[in-house]
């Protein structure tokens, strides 16, 4: 609205030169109307508007000026109405309802309700009048026309207006939706490895907090090819999709990441852990999985599900991320040959430090 104040300010203006023109004795009424009535207002107008104020105060100011610009020259149409100039001068209210519809372009209810009030105040000063027939005629033929295909215009522009809006929302849902699901794996939910190049980049990225050490854990589900071979696909999927929730339970806050980084394999990258930390954090995560008793009768060794797990932590200062996880990929081929459902490096004997972390998930599975 405030980038049609000036211009809206000069064109209202430039028909002083009409008051001039054709009502020369009522023309220094006409200027104080324009100067000290509607140009502050249309100049209040625009300012509280760029305000962002709610919508009735910014409408009702809004139509307020029309209905001034409306009001001036009515009244000076009433002065004059006796004047054949005068006849002229009332077709100035048809340009007053356009600028309201369409130019202001008031939300339609204020549209609608100032059309209505112009269109009032105009028959009614019209219809007494002493003009001809013919020219309260075309008077009312063209207000009533001017405000139907104004309202119109109006209506058309605010339903365009709100379904571009729509439109828009729609378009950048749809964009959200894909990029998650760009960045996610679609039958467990966690993150995919192109996310992870992602969450470590923003996470570690910039090359700050070189003293942190990170837990990195390699995760791999035990005999899986039998396991779909005996239960079947679908039934190889939901155990991923238990295992995967496993996974995500460990995660103890959202600089911790979990990512499907293979069919059965799975990574965790663990902020602020030292080795100590990753592997109890492992060794939890092993007996969560093996306590879900998911039956798997071609396990070589087991009976139920169960999982190896690689581990390794170290300071960003001494070791890259990707050296992280190459450390804890090669940790779990020592877990898978010295037996599977392990950790390696295992938990040392003389820790106490698992009694001191509850086996139940620190997040509730989702
Ligand atoms: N159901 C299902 N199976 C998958 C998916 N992705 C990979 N797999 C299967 O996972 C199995 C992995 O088998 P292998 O790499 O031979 O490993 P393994 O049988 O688990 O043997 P170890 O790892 O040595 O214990 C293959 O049979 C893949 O088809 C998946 O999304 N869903």
């Amino acid at each position: 609205m405030t980038s049609t104040v000036i211009p809206s300010l000069l064109i209202y203006n430039l028909f002083l030169v009409v008051d001039f023109l054709l009502l020369p004795e009522t023309f220094l009424l006409a200027v104080f109307c324009h100067l000290a009535v509607v140009t502050p207002l249309l100049l209040l107008t625009g300012f509280v508007a760029r305000g962002e104020p709610p919508l009735l105060v910014r409408e009702t100011l809004a139509a307020s000026v029309p209905l001034a610009m409306a009001a001036q020259i009515l009244f000076i149409y009433s002065i004059n109405i006796d004047q054949p100039a005068a006849q002229h001068y009332q077709y100035l209210v048809l340009a007053v309802m356009i600028y309201a519809n369409v130019n202001q372009r008031l939300d339609f209810r204020f549209a609608l309700a100032t059309s209505l009030a112009l269109m009032t105040c105009y028959i009614w000063i019209l219809l007494p009048s002493a003009a001809p027939f013919a020219s309260k005629l075309v008077g009312l033929t063209a207000i009533i026309a001017t405000c139907y295909l104004s309202l119109n215009a109006n209506f058309r522009m605010e339903r365009d207006a709100r379904h571009s809006f729509l439109r828009r929302l729609q378009d950048r849902l749809r964009r959200e939706d894909a990029e998650l699901a760009a960045n996610r794996d679609p039958l467990t939910g966690l993150s995919n490895r192109y996310q992870l190049e992602k969450q470590v980049e923003a996470l570690y990225g910039d090359g700050t907090g070189q003293d942190v050490s990170v837990g990195a854990l390699m995760v791999d589900v035990d005999h899986f090819k039998a396991f779909n071979d005996h239960y079947g696909h679908p039934a190889g999927d939901t155990c991923l999709k238990r295992v995967a929730g496993a996974i995500a339970a460990q995660l103890r806050n959202d600089n911790d990441l979990a990512i499907r980084y293979g069919g059965e394999e799975f990574l965790i990258l663990l902020h602020n852990a030292s080795l100590a930390d990753t592997v109890r954090i492992a060794e939890r995560l092993r007996r969560t999985i093996e306590a879900f008793r998911i039956p798997h009768v071609n396990a070589a060794d087991h009976r139920d599900v169960t999982v190896s797990v690689g581990a390794m932590a170290g300071t960003l200062g001494r070791y890259r991320i990707s050296e992280l996880v190459d450390a804890a990929d090669a940790a779990l081929y020592t877990a898978k040959r010295n037996g599977r459902n392990r950790v390696s490096p295992p938990l040392l004997a003389d820790s106490r430090s698992l009694a001191t972390l509850p086996i139940s998930p620190l997040r509730p599975v989702s």
